[in-house]
């Protein structure tokens, strides 16, 4: 299945929306349990790559490889078969549900296709238990009960991640986690990524460089729709063409 221990090959990527061309050209590979940061100047791209990667855009050319298959313009729902999930944003949680509601109802998903041979009751013993799993991994077990709207925004994060997690992906993407977050929430949600994330495959979208070289095995850099640089973390921080465009010589 993995194409000499790569997950995910992006070959020459082009994305325009209305002749504005967003991606001119992308290329980069991720590796089997490797943990990639995307970084980039604002406007560069990034959020348009992941949702030309996750099939909510169609490129306008090259190709998306994933275990060495091409899925390059299939929709959202079935890459989160074939086990790519993202981040959703909060405001897609339902804020009136509980946080256990919402997390159980992307569990059940998965499990309706996977158990649907179960009998029911099996089938909601299983996916209840999953849901507990995924709550106390984010450390969200002691407020199961509370609606999401009651949460503090740490929390919302979290319950982010345990989304994202709750269909058993092998390849996670995650876009600016620690957006918005204190230095302390910030330190707490690195230690939250790097456990959720031992085994699986993670891209991360990135603008605190704390983060990004704290969790990153490689990171790619793009630049006006290209990769600058993709490369080790010490590389990319002494690339003189990064630091032009992006780092600064701080
Ligand atoms: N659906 C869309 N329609 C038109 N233009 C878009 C669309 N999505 C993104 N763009 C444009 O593409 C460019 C890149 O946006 P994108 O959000 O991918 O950048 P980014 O690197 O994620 O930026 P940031 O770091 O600020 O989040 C911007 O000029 C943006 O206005």
């Amino acid at each position: 299945m993995k194409d000499n221990g790569r997950i995910l090959e992006v070959r020459d990527l082009y994305k325009d929306f209305s002749g504005l061309e967003v991606l001119a050209g992308v290329s980069f590979q991720v590796a089997q349990g490797e943990r990639h940061a995307v970084i980039g100047p604002n406007g560069a791209g990034k959020t348009t790559l992941f949702n030309v990667i996750t099939g909510k855009y169609k490129p306008s050319g090259g190709s998306i490889l994933f275990q060495g298959r091409d899925i390059t313009g299939r929709p959202p729902h079935q890459l989160c078969r074939m086990k790519i999930s993202r981040s959703f944003q909060i405001t897609n949680a339902f804020q009136e549900l509980t946080v256990f509601e919402n997390v159980r109802s992307g569990v059940r998903c998965l499990h309706g296709l996977r158990y649907h041979f179960f009998r029911r009751v099996d089938r909601d013993v299983a996916v209840n238990r999953r849901t507990e799993e995924l709550l106390h991994l984010v450390g969200l077990g002691s407020v199961a009960d509370a609606p999401v709207s009651t949460l503090s925004y740490g929390q919302q994060r979290a319950l982010e991640i345990a989304l994202t997690l709750s269909t058993d992906p092998e390849l996670i993407l995650l876009d600016e986690p620690t957006a918005g977050m204190t230095r302390e929430e910030t330190a707490e949600a690195i230690q939250l990524i790097d456990r959720v994330t031992r085994g699986k495959t993670l891209i991360i979208i990135e603008h605190d460089m704390d983060v990004v070289f704290s969790l990153a095995d490689r990171i790619s850099v793009l630049h006006y729709g290209r990769i600058l640089a993709s490369d080790r973390p010490h590389v990319i921080r002494d690339d003189q063409r990064v630091k032009d465009a992006y780092l600064g010589e701080g």
